[in-house]
Parts: structure tokens; sequence; C-alpha cells
């Protein structure tokens, strides 16, 4: 077990939250504008407390966190921000070598991107950085919050697949906050839902359904399968 939330509540978004992850769970969380999926996350990294309820951590974490940008004139390269990461890895006595900061950034396609100040960067490049920096701890446990805004498709594909290689291969887990289920369609064990009428865990097509989604929005919302797409209308 990485995680576990027991009878967990942030009033008045969420309340009785019972959510446990194992080592290689790709976990999506979706729900409307404000409903508290970052706050979640929030309750995972400590940031935030609960109401009610208890959760339990017992992983490595690392966070990337909602598209957010770097100050303009942050006079840092991308290589010298992954490497602080590394360098305040809990098992580090040393600077990193050169080639660990590569390799990282390599890993999420910014190999290209090593010597250029992040507050010049695009957004999406920015996220690119974000995402290194949050690989840069070995955690075993990894929250996305909406990492593929401001990516283009094949940079979206790129890091769904990482993020899952993270989950089949590392036996670690990722929680993923996004509005669309489909960029993770084929890599996602459960969904969590989180409605303002309450929430839903389970597989897609569990929780996918118009008749769950419908209940979970106290109004009718139909749940569409177009060319393999799911569409929530
Ligand atoms: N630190 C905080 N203290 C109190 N309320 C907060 C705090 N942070 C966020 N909120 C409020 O909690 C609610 C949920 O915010 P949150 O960011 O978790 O939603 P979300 O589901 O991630 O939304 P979005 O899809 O728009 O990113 C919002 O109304 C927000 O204003």
């Amino acid at each position: 077990m990485l995680l576990r939330f027991h009878e967990a509540a942030v009033n008045p978004l969420w309340q009785n939250l019972n959510l446990e992850v194992q080592p290689g769970e790709f976990i999506a969380v979706l729900g409307p504008n404000g409903v508290g999926k970052s706050t979640l996350l929030a309750t995972i990294l400590g940031t935030r407390k609960l109401s009610s309820g208890s959760v339990e951590v017992a992983a490595r974490v690392g966070y990337i966190p909602q598209q957010r940008m770097f100050p303009p004139d942050l006079p840092l390269r991308a290589r010298d921000l992954v490497s602080l990461s590394l360098a305040h890895g809990v098992f580090r006595r040393r600077s990193p070598h050169r080639h660990e900061v590569d390799a990282l950034l390599q890993r999420v396609g910014a190999q290209g991107l090593a010597d250029l100040r992040v507050g010049r960067m695009s957004g999406g490049q920015q996220q690119l950085i974000r995402q290194a920096q949050a690989l840069a701890s070995h955690p075993q446990l990894i929250l996305a919050d909406e990492p593929l805004l401001s990516l283009d498709v094949a940079r979206q594909r790129d890091t769904v697949a990482m993020l899952h290689h993270h989950c089949s291969e590392n036996d670690g887990a990722v929680i993923f906050v996004t509005h669309g289920i489909n960029p993770v369609l084929e890599v996602v064990d459960r969904v969590l839902y989180l409605a303002p009428q309450g929430h839903t865990l389970g597989s897609v097509s569990e929780v996918m359904r118009s008749d769950v989604l419908s209940e979970l929005y106290g109004t009718k919302v139909n749940v569409l399968e177009v060319d393999g797409r799911m569409v929530v209308i």
C-alpha cells in the first residue's frame, strides 16, 4: 500500500473518501472545476488538512503541479533547476552528476532544453521541466495535476507513456488529475470521479456511465463513445 484515505473529508468539498492505492496503479481523478481535485492532492502533500478522517502516505512522493509559470527573469537554466531537485533528494550528500541531470531531462523529452533559461521557455516546455523535477526524488507515488495542459498531442502521449511506465515497470503509482479521460483511457486502472453530489471510484466501465454520472451530478448526463473516445455531455 502506498497511500490510504480512510473516511476522509475536506468540507464542504468531499466526504467519506476511502481509497487505497497499491503499487502499479494508475488512478485518474476527474470532476468539474472547483470540486476539489487539486485539494485532494494537497491533502496527500500535507499542505491542506482534512476536516475529518485520515490519510496515510507510505511512499516517496513526486508532484507535478498544475501549470504554473516560472518567473520570466529567473536566472536558472533547466539543468540548474533539475540539479537542485536532485540535490534535495533524501539520500544525497553530493552534487548530482551532469549525466544524471541529462538522463532526467531525456526521460521527459526535454534534452534539448537543458541550457535554456526556464523563465524564457514556452508553457509546454516549462511543464516538461516540472516533470523532470518531480522525477528527481525517485518517487514511488507521482501526483500529477493536469500535467497535459499546454502540451502538444505528441508530448501528451509521451507524458502518459512515461507515467504509465513508472507504474508498470517500477511498481510505482500515479494519481492523475484530468478534465478528460481520453488521453489516459488505455492506461488507467481506476477512476475517482468527484462531483458536487458525491464521488464514485471504480474502473472506467464502472464509472464512465450515463446512469452513474447522472446520479453524481443530480441531472441527466450522457456518456457516449465515439470512435473509441468518451464524450460526456
Ligand atoms: N487553501 C485553500 N483554502 C481554502 N479553500 C481553497 C484552498 N485552495 C482552494 N480552495 C477552494 O477549494 C475549492 C476547490 O479547489 P480545487 O483547486 O481543489 O478544485 P479543482 O477540482 O482542482 O478545480 P479545477 O478543475 O478548476 O482545477 C475552490 O472553490 C477553491 O477556491
